[in-house]
């Protein structure tokens, strides 16, 4: 029985057949392999790569697009002593399947499996860690700059979209690349594909050079150019800078001003290329490199190829039919609500507009967009300009709606400070994603805006309750002119109410009571009004009459309702989805600085904690958190030193 044979018997049932990929544990395994060999090995790659994910669900179009890639660099790189460095790292799948994570591969995204991005804690071979955009350059340009003080041997190549090659960052850290020499390389990864279609003059830029130069209409002047610009390393055999030139054009103007040699435009699916290219530069003698690869987002499996964006993101799929698996029909989701509510108020005033930095569908805008596109702006991975170019436009009369992800706003803090808070412009931000967000894991946590914003004077900091509450916030955040204010929301469905035909404005800092009772008081921020109310019940049933009031509000805050409440029960309870410092924190400032602590008053702050949560499903992400009903009963009763405490987190 050949080696072959034995691969095929041992492959469990359903699974695609990968002799080759069988015999590659790791990436010394990968470069005992013939060059010949690696185009069938990149082919099993993609097809384990595909099964993997269609019973995982998560990123799918970007690591098709990059197997040849992964292929070549670990052939050609000695990773890991050569630092490989994804950028965003959800392309990173068919790395992990190479770099001795197969076995664990179909684990990918669920708890206590493997992460959906590059993780340090993970392998050797994720020297740096990532999941948002366009930090693989600077990190790369640190590994260098690191070596090169030691006298250690070791390259650092960093790999980045074309998407993500639109945030300032990436500029940043390649204006400062130089000193770094040949020991960086810059793999530009250009699939013409951010999660939509990607925007901006940078782009267009990219896609100019793409076009404008086919390889064999100029591989002569190429030739040429290859011997003038090319370090000495580049031109050691005929034969290479032969091969070499047929993938070097003369586009790449912008990066060769910054400091690099511009290779490309190169066929990321021609894996013989691929390796005949990087093996040149990694033997090139001068300065840092930039390849220019052009490659299609979810090659090789027709529906990703077909549709992009729409396989950008899975849930768990049918590998033949493509067909995604759907959750059975729920209410709308919050960002579905938004979106919906944010085109009621912009029929009703041309002054609104909306942006987003790349996440179109994420944040509900598509749909903005296709009612009124002249009022949408997509400013491209970009957070930093968006919430500026919101400050802008908000001086200058506009309602601008920033609708971002709880977690990418970090990225723009200084602007919300700066450009916004301080100058008291009425920015409106539309804050998806706030909380846990379940399978991305820490990186995506929406777990500090309240913290961040509800420091800032000025702000006004809401969190819906539930889809009426989010319409009804919209609505206040699209009249409040005299300042900045957030609504923060989860990324989940609705609890299935029925919208309203005609939204209300919300009094700023007034909260609600929900449920009225005598001895606890819950307040609660946000989607985890539910699980109080679900507490109270328990509460309620073991004779503790439960108020539960949603705040609405984390700043101001209702100080009066809050006031009341703490004088009139005996433990009152915070619940929040988010980190120290937000509600829980301004409740107990409130509370000291009111005397309302000096006789005997309980207060107990629920929050996420000091930790960053690994991805779970996001109700065992609560749990795990104390933050569910029955969390809230069990606080509750350790406040009272009830004797039915365990009993409660059972
Ligand atoms: C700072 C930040 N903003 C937004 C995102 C969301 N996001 C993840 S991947 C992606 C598209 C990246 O496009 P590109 O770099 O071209 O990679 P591709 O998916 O095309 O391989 C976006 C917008 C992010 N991860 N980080
Ligand atoms: C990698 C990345 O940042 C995005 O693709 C993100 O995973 C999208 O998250 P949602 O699925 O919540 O839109
Ligand atoms: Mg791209």
């Amino acid at each position: 029985m050949s080696k072959d044979e034995i691969a095929v018997s041992q492959a469990p049932a359903g699974r695609p057949q990968t002799p080759l990929l069988d015999l590659v544990e790791t990436p010394p395994d990968l470069r005992k392999l013939k060059p010949e060999q690696l185009r069938q090995l990149s082919d099993e790659l993609r097809a384990e790569m595909i099964d993997a994910v269609s019973v995982t669900g998560g990123h799918l179009g970007a690591g098709l697009g990059v197997v040849e890639l992964t292929v070549a660099l670990h052939y050609v790189f000695d990773t890991p002593t050569d630092r490989l460095i994804w950028d965003v790292g959800h392309q990173a799948y068919p790395h992990k399947i190479l770099t001795g994570r197969r076995d664990r591969i179909r684990t990918l995204r669920q708890g206590g499996g493997l992460s959906g991005f590059t993780k340090r804690s993970e392998s050797v071979y994720d020297p740096f860690g990532a999941a948002h955009s366009s930090t693989s350059i600077s990190a790369a340009l640190g590994f260098a700059i690191a070596n090169k003080l030691s006298g250690a041997r070791g390259k650092a190549i960093a790999v980045i979209g074309d998407g993500a090659m639109s945030a300032g960052m990436a500029y940043e850290a390649m204006n400062n690349a130089r000193e770094a020499g040949n020991r960086l390389i810059v793999i530009l990864n250009d699939n013409e594909m951010s999660i939509a279609p990607p925007v901006g003059a940078l782009s267009a830029y990219l896609t100019r050079i793409y076009s404008s130069n086919t390889f064999l209409e100029i591989r002569d002047a190429v030739r040429q150019l290859a011997k003038k610009a090319l370090p000495d390393g580049l031109k050691k055999t005929a034969k290479r800078a032969e091969s070499f030139a047929r993938t070097l054009t003369t586009g790449g103007t912008l990066f060769e001003e910054l400091g690099f040699y511009y290779v490309g435009p190169v066929d990321g699916h021609n894996v013989e290329q691929l390796v005949s290219v990087l093996e040149h530069v990694r033997d090139a003698a001068e300065g840092p490199c930039l390849i220019h690869c052009i490659t299609q987002k979810g090659k090789g499996y027709s529906y990703a190829e077909a549709a992009a964006d729409k396989y950008h993101g899975v849930t768990k799929f049918n590998v033949v039919t493509g067909e995604q698996s759907k959750a059975p029909a729920g209410p709308p989701s919050y960002t579905g609500v938004f979106a919906k509510a944010l085109m009621a108020e912009a029929a009703r005033d041309a002054k609104i507009v909306a942006i987003t930095a790349a996440m179109p569908s994420g944040t509900g805008l598509d749909k903005f967009q296709a009612a009124y596109p002249h009022r949408t702006f997509d400013v491209g991975i970009a957070e930093q300009h968006a919430v500026t170019f919101a400050a802008g436009l908000a001086a200058q009369g506009y309602r601008p709606f920033c609708a971002i992800y709880s977690t990418f706003l970090q990225r723009a803090y200084d602007q919300v400070v700066h450009d916004v808070a301080i100058q008291n412009l009425p920015v409106r931000f539309a804050i998806d994603r706030a909380g846990l967000v379940g399978a991305d894991g820490s990186t995506h946590a929406g777990s500090f805006d309240v913290t961040y914003l509800a420091t800032l004077p000025n702000f006004v900091v809401m969190a819906a309750a539930d889809e009426v509450e989010l319409v009804h916030m919209v609505h206040t955040a699209a009249l409040h002119d005299s300042g900045p204010i957030a609504v923060r929301y989860p990324r989940s469905e609705g609890i299935g109410l029925t919208l309203p035909a005609v939204p209300e404005r919300l009094e700023i800092g007034k909260g609600r009571i929900v449920r009225e009772g005598k001895s606890v008081a819950i307040l609660s921020l946000g989607t985890r009004l539910g699980e109080a109310l679900k507490a109270a019940d328990v509460l309620d049933a073991k004779g503790l009459s439960t108020t539960v009031a949603d705040l609405r509000f984390a700043k101001p805050l209702d100080e009066a309702l809050i006031r009341r409440l703490c004088a009139s029960h005996e433990v009152v309870v915070t619940v929040e989805e988010g980190a120290v410092g937000g509600l829980g924190a301004h409740v107990l400032t409130l509370a000291s600085d009111s005397g309302l602590l000096d006789d005997g008053l309980k207060i107990r702050t629920l929050r996420l904690p000091d930790v960053f949560q690994e991805h779970d499903a996001p109700a065992k992400q609560y749990a795990t958190a104390g933050l569910d009903a029955a969390g809230i009963v069990a606080s509750v009763l350790g406040a009272l030193r009830h004797n039915d405490v365990g009993a409660a987190r059972a």
